[in-house]
């Protein structure tokens, strides 16, 4: 049976907004801690809470994630779990050994060589030789090094690095894993491993807490989540419902945003005289902001004339990210029997990620097929500064031997 390894009860951290005030008030905190009292818990000239009132539990097994806007407290809080700050309110009970992933790109000697560092930071966890023989090859193959594992991690680029330190940190159980933002570094595909591993521990017995502004990586780890705003929760609960406050709330605060609502949940299959096959081959390859382009299968009872088809792209979280609009002038004719569509999408609008293409289908206001998983396709990560996300993209779809409708 799972039991809480943490327990964090009313935690609260100040910080003072000026150099002056800060190296002040520390001295002042040391003084009362000397002659065994507490921070003084009200607030001083200069100070802020960066926490304030947090509790939480995670048990053995569980992954809390802790979500927010920038300055919300997140990193504040796991540095407190991590003992790397001291409350300045509240208490924190551990139960078991706690292994930081806080800031990668610290933690390996840069002079030694990735095989090194494997040796050396394994010996640190505690493994013999043996051990650490046994499972080098699986940590470089994690995290894919092979090529330069006899060079200095000094020349190693910050995503080698991070891919490193992360394969070392997690190659063997752990009682508390605390881990913040560290998979940005990663591609998509070091990404998608990391969660692997990281529902790998959590199978194992690790209490895990993650930070991260992907909600794409939280919602495949973690089993709870904590709203923080301005230091407080605000609400904890499921990941999707807390990620729906977080948009409320942020749509709520800005005014401008709009709040994106209830997600819709995927639709179950039908076929009504129409079938699309889905495929389970290697994903598609694309790029944000280029075109896309592929064929799609479908077997039909009859002739359907000008058929309404729309694309929707799922995150493999299960979450709705994008869908097409098509044109009134292409909409296809199906003959009856088998078939192919060729689908056009000028401008793909979704960010890095693994996404399930479902077609839905009509004719005549009649529903006549949704295939939920009818492709998949990964957009790959290229430049931080093309336009991509949520949206309605265009698309272009006709029959795939006769080209293009006049
Ligand atoms: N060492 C520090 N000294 C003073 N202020 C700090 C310190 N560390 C954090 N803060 C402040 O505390 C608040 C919370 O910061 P924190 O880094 O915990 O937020 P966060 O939710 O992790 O943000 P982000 O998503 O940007 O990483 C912010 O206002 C930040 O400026």
């Amino acid at each position: 049976m799972s039991f809480p390894r943490i327990l964090a009860h009313r935690l609260g951290k100040k910080f003072s907004r000026s150099l002056g005030h800060s190296l002040w008030h520390r001295t002042q905190d040391l003084g009362r801690r000397l002659i065994g009292r507490r921070p003084t818990p009200v607030l001083r000239a200069g100070e802020f809470w960066a926490v304030r009132d947090v509790s939480l539990e995670v048990a053995a097994g569980e992954c809390l994630g802790l979500v927010g806007p920038n300055g919300a407290g997140k990193s504040t809080l796991l540095r407190m779990l991590g003992r790397e700050y001291r409350p300045d309110a509240g208490r924190i009970e551990l139960r078991g050994a706690v292994k930081s992933l806080i800031r990668l790109g610290h933690g390996l000697q840069p002079m030694y060589s990735g095989r090194e560092n494997v040796y050396l930071k394994c010996a640190e966890l505690g493994l013999s030789k043996r051990e650490i023989d046994a499972r080098l090859d699986e940590i470089v193959a994690f995290a894919e090094l092979e090529a330069v594992l006899e060079r200095p991690v000094k020349h190693y680029s910050d995503g080698m690095y991070a891919r490193l330190e992360f394969a070392i940190a997690t190659c063997m159980p752990v009682d508390i894993l605390l881990i913040d933002e560290v998979l940005a570094v990663g591609d998509v595909a070091f990404q998608l491993r990391c969660l692997e591993r990281l529902q790998t521990l959590k199978r194992e017995g690790s209490a895990l807490v993650f930070v991260s502004h992907s909600e794409m990586n939280v919602l495949h780890v973690a089993d709870r989540c904590l709203l923080l705003f301005d230091g407080q929760t605000v609400v904890e609960g499921r990941p999707e419902a807390v990620f729906g406050k977080y948009y409320e709330a942020v749509g709520y605060l800005n005014r401008d945003l709009k709040s994106l609502g209830v997600l819709p949940t995927r639709p179950p299959d039908v076929s009504a005289g129409l079938d699309f096959s889905g495929s389970a081959d290697e994903p598609l390859q694309a790029n944000p902001g280029q075109p896309l382009a592929f064929e799609l299968e479908y077997r039909a009872e009859r002739d359907f004339e000008a058929v309404d088809l729309r694309l929707e792209f799922w995150n493999t979280a299960g979450l709705f990210a994008a869908s097409t609009l098509t044109p009134a002038d292409s909409r296809p004719c199906l003959a009856g029997g088998r078939g192919r569509l060729r689908v056009e999408l000028p401008f793909l609008g979704l960010d890095a990620g693994i996404y399930d293409v479902a077609v839905s289908a009509k004719a005549g206001g009649r529903d006549l097929a949704y295939r939920g998983k009818a492709r998949r396709v990964q957009v790959l990560q290229t430049a931080y500064d093309r336009p991509a996300g949520f949206g309605v993209m265009e698309a272009h779809i006709w029959t795939a031997p006769s080209g293009r409708p006049s």
